[in-house]
């Protein structure tokens, strides 16, 4: 199938959508996906994600900006190019299959040709549910309604692949094994796929890419790993798991913090920043007289998650590699790993 694919990226710029007057759903989002790459959109809800994905679809009109893959334009001023035209799969959160259909009549669904049924077959092994072409949706389980969805989306060998939630409403143990199994069937396929979650240990589990979006927009992109220690903003921060956020004043060239000073060689002493600290930046060592005292100690399975309160009564949660003697009323010592900290403009 990636010898059919259509290895050319595609590029949203100043994506505009307004449903009503006073808000925009999306207010001017740019994004760029990578041929052949996983990227997870994510963003709290009611940021635009479903709007986005819908745009790039075809089934919402932009209200300004541009789409286009590679150089044809799907969207853009007096342009819109029919849903039917793009070469987009899509899988929505509840699957929707056809009931009245079968699981190799779902797949087939969108093929033309004498060789539609050997393509959707096809697709159904690959997804090793070819012993099911005959069951109805409502005979098979979620996780099987969701490959067969997934090879629906797949068969015709679209461009773009839309994945809007696909595994919310499944168990976490069923949720994990669809996830890679979801990841690796658009490994083999070689598609574009953009996928949206909630869920952010789920968008930097599968994507190669990362897309934050708040406000009808897209804030920072780049690989899971980068966004993640690099946010470039309180709210990016924040998107992807536990952080703390400390406003502090520059002097001598660092951010007087707490839990010591922070280098800032991109901000002027005199300014304020938020120093964003992941709470597996603390770092703990026992001291009789330090600052910080233990009050609380709670396992989360792979760490120690400790909270740690000073004498002004700031606390802060560290996680902490298993095992550790700490315990509740150490006093403690605090280092910062400064791989896990960045200093933002406040
Ligand atoms: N058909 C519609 N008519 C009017 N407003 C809409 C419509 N669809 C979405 N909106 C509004 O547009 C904004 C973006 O919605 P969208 O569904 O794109 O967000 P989302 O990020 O996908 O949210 P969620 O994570 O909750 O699904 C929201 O304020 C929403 O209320």
């Amino acid at each position: 199938m990636t010898d059919t694919h259509t290895r050319r990226g595609l590029s949203i710029r100043g994506a505009q959508r307004r449903y009503v007057k006073e808000t925009a759903a999306l207010a001017g989002a740019d994004l760029d996906l990578e041929p052949g790459k996983i990227t997870a959109l994510l963003g709290p809800s009611g940021s635009g994600k479903s709007t986005l994905l819908r745009a790039i679809a075809g089934l919402e009109r932009l209200d300004g900006g541009e789409i286009r893959l590679g150089d044809t334009v799907w969207a853009g001023p007096g342009r819109h190019l029919a849903p039917e035209r793009r070469r987009v799969g899509m899988v929505f959160q509840d699957y929707a299959l056809f009931p009245h259909l079968d699981a190799l009549a779902n797949v087939a669904f969108g093929l033309k040709g004498p060789d539609a049924k050997t393509i959707a077959m096809a697709q159904l092994e690959a997804a090793e549910l070819g012993h099911k072409a005959k069951a109805f949706p409502h005979e098979l389980s979620g996780g099987e309604q969701q490959r067969v969805a997934l090879a629906r989306a797949l068969a015709p060998a679209p461009a773009i692949v839309l994945l809007d939630e696909p595994f919310s409403g499944l168990d976490r143990r069923l949720r994990q094994e669809l996830r890679e199994r979801t990841v690796d069937t658009l490994r083999r396929a070689g598609a574009t796929a953009l996928m949206v979650t909630h869920d952010a240990d789920e968008a930097m589990a599968v994507a190669d890419a990362l897309a934050l979006m708040d406000q009808g927009r897209v804030i920072q992109t780049g690989t899971p790993e980068h966004v993640w220690t690099h946010p470039h903003s309180v709210t990016a921060a924040r998107l992807l798991g536990d952080i703390e956020v400390i406003e502090a004043f520059i002097k001598a060239g660092a951010a007087d913090t707490p839990l010591g000073p922070v280098a800032t060689p991109d901000f002027k002493n005199g300014c304020t920043v938020y120093v964003l600290v992941r709470p597996q930046a603390i770092r703990l060592t026992m001291a009789a007289d330090g600052p910080f005292t233990v009050t609380r100690r709670r396992s989360a399975g792979t760490h120690l998650a400790f909270t740690i309160e000073n004498a002004e009564g700031r606390s802060f949660t560290t996680h902490t590699p298993v095992p550790s003697t700490l315990a509740v009323g150490d006093r403690v010592d605090v280092a910062l790993d400064e791989a896990f900290v960045t200093v933002v403009g406040a």
